[in-house]
């Protein structure tokens, strides 16, 4: 029997029975089973190097987009209209069999956008291009899941349930739960709250289906089981996913309301060009991407041209931000110059630990060297400031 078979079996057994306090142990067990085989799943067959086998591109640019959905919904349409790259658009369905970059230019940054095959369900089990798909969604740093305004609303479970089957998180936290394997010393279970899903005995089954006998288990939220065998199987991944209804030309204006109001979700039409501008802003707010502009001393910043940070890749401290610049820059550094959000003067003399935030100008000055911030104080000496920074930055609220 092939794993999807058996992936199938244990999922009618998990219909069939019925969910209560003395079936709960044995159902853990049944989805710790699952777990296992659609990990095994995703393993790339012998001899190749990777499920995303013939849809590799090259990462480009400040971030990477990638666009999931079903056949016809408009992903390709929409790529030529964000990106000017030509993907061919067409009213048949799987009009395109590869993966097709293009670039957005956004509030100074260059992001990545792919388009891809559309998926249907059984995707995560291998039918069409799906796993494929999926593969280069996880290289992503969000997803844009678009939806055919004129179709089942149930659309978006499916796919959901298809992302969720290969291991992909959207819009959830990892589990607030410790767990690290041991060499001996048995199992230690604990949490810091007072658990309502999993209890000692649970967490020991799923472990000893995985064969794990040595551990230490803390629990710090309520979690479930399902989250307790996303901690074990370590290998989801947690990722940003913004809904697009697109075709909303073609809908009443009761439904485009509806789904407008839904969570994470932006309503747009390609054909009619609507609200083009309102996926872009929301996209740029999900991937939480942090300009910085470098002011040289004595000089205004390029403002065309920031250092890019993100917290989840690096992350966004000025240590961050001078790695970004040069890896042996850190050493010289004697303190940096920050004017902006982040700041609670202008300009804030600063250290290595600072979270700089989107727009922030900084200034490092180098030990032996004379910084040109013109003293402390907001009002003092703006000679010196940066142009545009310095209207934003009296509107900003001062942190204090
Ligand atoms: N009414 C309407 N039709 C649209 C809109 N956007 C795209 N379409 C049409 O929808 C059809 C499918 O568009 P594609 O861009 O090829 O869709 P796709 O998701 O890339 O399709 P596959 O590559 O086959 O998965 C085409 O006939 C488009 O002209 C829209 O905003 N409104
Ligand atoms: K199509
Ligand atoms: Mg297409």
């Amino acid at each position: 029997m092939g794993i999807v078979e058996r992936i199938k079996e244990i999922e009618a057994e998990m219909a069939r029975t019925q969910k209560n306090k003395a079936t709960e142990y044995h159902l853990g067990q049944l989805k710790a089973k699952i777990a296992k085989l659609r990990t095994q799943l995703l393993e790339p067959p012998k001899g190749s190097s990777g499920a995303g086998e013939g849809f590799e591109v090259t990462k480009f640019g400040h971030g990477r987009v990638a666009l999931i959905g079903f056949p016809s919904v408009g992903k390709s349409t929409l790529l030529t209209m964000l990106t000017g790259t030509h993907s061919e658009a067409a009213s048949y369905e799987f009009t395109t069999l590869t993966c097709i970059p293009g670039i957005i230019h956004y509030n100074d940054t260059k992001i990545q956008l792919l388009d891809l095959p559309g998926i249907i369900e059984g995707a995560s089990e291998g039918k069409g291009r799906g796993r494929q798909v999926i593969a280069v969604s996880k290289s992503a740093d969000i997803v844009l899941m678009v939806l055919d305004a004129s179709k089942s609303e149930g659309h978006r479970q499916i796919l959901t349930k298809e992302l969720e089957a290969v291991g992909l998180r959207l819009n959830k936290k990892p589990p607030q739960i410790y767990f690290k394997k041991k060499k001996t010393g048995g199992i230690s279970f604990n949490s810091t709250l007072k658990l309502t899903h999993v209890d000692e005995k649970l967490c020991y089954q799923i472990l000893h289906e995985y064969k794990i006998h040595n551990a230490e288990v803390l629990f710090r939220e309520d979690a479930t089981v399902d989250d307790l065998i996303d901690v074990i199987e370590g290998n989801r991944k947690y990722m940003k996913c913004v809904y697009v209804y697109n075709k909303i030309d073609v809908v009443g204006i009761d439904d485009v309301d509806r789904l407008a109001r839904q969570p994470n979700s932006v309503v747009i039409s390609c054909n009619m060009k609507l609200n083009l501008d309102r996926l872009l802003a929301k996209m740029w707010e999900e991937m939480g991407l942090v300009r910085v502009y470098t002011k040289p001393q004595g000089q205004q910043p390029d403002f065309t041209d920031p250092v890019v940070l993100s917290t989840d890749r690096g992350g966004c401290t000025v240590e961050d931000f001078c790695n970004h610049i040069h890896r042996s820059l850190v050493k010289d550094v004697k303190y940096v110059l920050v004017w902006g959000t982040s700041a609670r003067h202008y300009p804030q003399h600063c250290g290595l630990s600072q979270m700089l935030e989107d727009e922030d100008v900084v200034q490092i000055v180098k030990k032996k060297e004379k910084d040109d911030g013109g003293g402390r104080g907001r009002f003092k000496s703006h000679t010196n400031a940066p142009d545009r920074i310095s209207d934003r930055v009296k509107k900003a609220p001062l942190k204090t």
